[in-house]
């Protein structure tokens, strides 16, 4: 095995024509939605989509705070008009500098011109900071009102959403569009600011001379043009090397995750990531050095474009002048307003784009929110008939079926039971047989295609479905490694009642946990996820102790272990199953194991098959009957005894 002070001998690899490794295609991030549909929109289609996105915007601040909405929107306006008037003011005092007589008069003349200009001046800046101060409020409460919405809808649709492979696309997108809605809120109401300045602008122009405004709209639009253009250009390279940049993304986590870390050593993957790293990067370097002559020839267009068009204007000023159509003061106001204006051009196309791109994404929220609704759970109607609350007595499964998206056949078929208090039973069968589902259908988690579960006799309706979960502990077999203390881990088995230490810790006792979560540097209040400062992490099985001490916690009439021990040593197993046998005549305990020796006591033990229910019964019963359940058994069994020999069951067939 290679070393690190070893170079490894880089493998030949599979290169494409155009000299890029081959790495396998990464499906489209999010944030390349905007930028394509930048990339592929031409002005127009931006400038037409513009105000229905900035409607949309201020539709969302509005909702979030409407007093700071109104601040921002009187500011606009307010430092728009105080724009026109310091232009107008401006002109006065040119207009009396201008006129004959002796400086000392003109300069008193033009007094009250530039106190009303430093009037403007101040109460635009005062303008300025009250917009700045109100967005920066209204920031965070948009980015509440989004992302709680949105969390109020991930939180709440079924679990099958999460089958659906375009449902987990687009959660992803729409948590991302919730994050680029504060900045279309920005880049909106920036827009609009600008727009207001140009607008001052234009209006104080027209004011003072309306010929002034065909020149400035030559000196401005087409800089705006240009602008425009080379946003566009940019958007589009940056787009065709997406490909590149995701493949960059996928070696940097290859390279650099903790995951991935023992195995790139172990194979000796160094030198293989990192001939991969230099040719994806060679191409994008080619791409970056192409972009950068793009943009600068297009921005050098753009100015030249823009300076041929002011020189214009200044000819065009002066023929007016020479003429006598316009005074000199109206000409030098001219020449002060075609810079202003310009400067609030470049900030509207630069705003163009990023309510454009950024709109892109907050239409995936809007997009997803929509079509979330269709996995909403129905509006369930609690009928109230348990009347008061009463212990789950019993569980009664008729006929029920479950068939997964794109699946040809049911993972649960037609399968029937009734399990009642004090009762513990087990699901055992092969991988993929139909156990979890069965379980998940019990727990409420999923709701059958077909059949019906009911509980005492009644439906979930009559329990009211918080109700009925409440009477229901689960330990799934794809647990959650949650990033809090060890205590909360245990904790959040029963929030609803903040168990207090005493809770905590006698639940971890009977997982077995105790002594472990002990041992952590600081005991309970250890961190369980090393991302975080002072975190540690737990080896499988100990997470699966912590787990099934979650599921202990709840003083649940129902408690459903799926695979609670698949990674325990032997002497964890095996007080964790005499915890579980403990609850035996008192609630009811589901269980499934592939480990059989753990199902022997089961009061009844089911045994799945392709989604159906083959057999049932007791350890003995099947065992004398030789089926499937006494083949698994014997099989397993005969791994620890090696004088038994395996071929004395008969073997079934597993397609059948
Ligand atoms: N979310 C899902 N989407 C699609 N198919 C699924 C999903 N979950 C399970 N399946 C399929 O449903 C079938 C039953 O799966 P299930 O997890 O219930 O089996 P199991 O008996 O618990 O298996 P194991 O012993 O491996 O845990 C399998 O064919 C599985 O591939």
């Amino acid at each position: 095995m290679p070393t690190t002070d070893q170079p490894d001998r880089t493998p030949d690899l599979p290169v494409s024509t155009q000299g890029e490794s081959v790495l396998p295609e990464l499906r489209e991030m999010w944030w390349e939605t905007g930028v394509r549909a930048r990339a592929q929109a031409g002005p127009f289609a931006v400038l037409s989509e513009l105000p229905r996105l900035v409607w949309a915007a201020l539709g969302v601040s509005w909702h979030a705070d409407r007093v700071r909405t109104l601040i921002v929107g009187v500011t606009t306006v307010g430092a728009g008009v105080m724009s026109a008037f310091g232009l107008l003011a401006v002109q006065r005092v040119l207009v009396e500098l201008f006129a004959g007589g002796p400086t000392a008069d003109k300069v008193v003349a033009a007094l009250p011109a530039l106190a009303a200009l430093a009037a403007v001046t101040a109460l635009r800046a005062g303008m300025a900071t009250a917009m700045g101060y109100a967005q920066n409020g209204l920031s965070p409460k948009v980015d509440q009102k989004v992302e709680r919405g949105l969390f109020e809808v991930t939180t709440a649709v079924r679990l099958e959403a999460f089958d659906a492979d375009a449902f987990a696309d687009d959660m992803e997108r729409a948590s991302r569009g919730a994050d680029s809605t504060t900045g279309l809120v920005q880049a909106s109401m920036n827009l609009l600011a600008g727009l207001a300045g140009v607008l001052a602008v234009a209006v104080a122009v027209v004011v003072v001379h309306p010929l002034l405004l065909p020149a400035l709209l030559v000196a401005t639009v087409p800089n705006g043009w240009a602008s425009l253009r080379a946003g566009h250009l940019r958007y589009q390279t940056y787009a065709a090397g997406s490909v590149r940049r995701r493949r960059l993304w996928l070696l940097h986590r290859l390279m650099a995750e903790r995951d991935s870390a023992p195995e790139l050593r172990s194979y000796g993957l160094r030198s293989f990531l990192l001939d991969q790293y230099d040719r994806v990067m060679g191409v994008e370097t080619g791409i970056q050095l192409a972009l950068a002559r793009r943009v600068t020839t297009t921005t050098t267009v753009g100015a030249m474009i823009g300076g041929i068009a002011t020189a214009a204007v200044y000819v065009l000023l002066g023929l007016l002048l020479i003429d006598g159509q316009i005074p000199l003061a109206a000409a030098a106001t001219c020449v002060i307003a075609v810079q202003s204006a310009q400067r609030s051009l470049s900030v509207v196309t630069f705003q163009i784009d990023r309510v454009y791109t950024e709109g892109q994404h907050f239409r995936d929220y809007t997009g997803f929110m929509a079509r979330a609704a269709d996995y909403l759970p129905e509006p369930r109607t609690c009928t109230g008939r348990a009347g008061t609350p009463q212990r789950l007595r019993e569980i009664t499964v008729e006929a029920v079926s479950l068939r997964y998206p794109d699946r040809d056949t049911p993972a649960v078929d037609q399968v029937s039971l009734t399990v009642e208090a004090g009762q513990t039973v087990a699901f055992v069968g092969e991988n993929g047989s139909g156990k979890s589902t069965l379980a998940m259908m019990i727990a409420t988690l999923r709701a059958p295609s077909g059949g019906s579960v009911h509980y005492n006799g009644r439906t979930i309706d009559d329990w009211g479905m918080a109700a009925l979960r409440g009477r229901i502990g689960v330990v799934t077999q794809e647990y959650h490694k949650w990033p809090f203390t060890a205590a909360t881990n245990i904790a959040i088995g029963d929030i609803t009642t903040t168990p207090g230490q005493d809770r905590i810790e006698e639940a971890a006792a009977r997982a077995v946990a105790h002594d472990m979560i002990n041992d952590l540097p600081h005991g309970y209040e250890t961190l369980l996820d090393r991302t975080f400062a002072g975190g540690q992490d737990l080896s499988g099985g100990q997470w699966q102790r912590v787990t099934a001490a979650r599921g202990f916690l709840r003083d649940a009439d129902v408690l459903i272990m799926d695979e609670p021990s698949s990674a325990l040593d032997p002497r964890a197993e095996d007080a964790l199953f005499q915890a579980i046998r403990d609850r035996h005549g008192r609630g009811i305990t589901i269980l499934i194991t592939h480990r059989l020796a753990n199902v022997r006591h089961a009061d009844r033990i089911y045994v799945l098959h392709h989604g159906r229910l083959v057999e049932a019964g007791t350890h003995d019963h099947l065992m004398t009957a030789r089926g499937r359940y006494a083949e698994l058994f014997t099989l397993q069994a005969a791994g620890y005894d090696t004088t038994a020999p395996t071929a004395q069951m008969p073997r079934q067939s597993t397609t059948a």
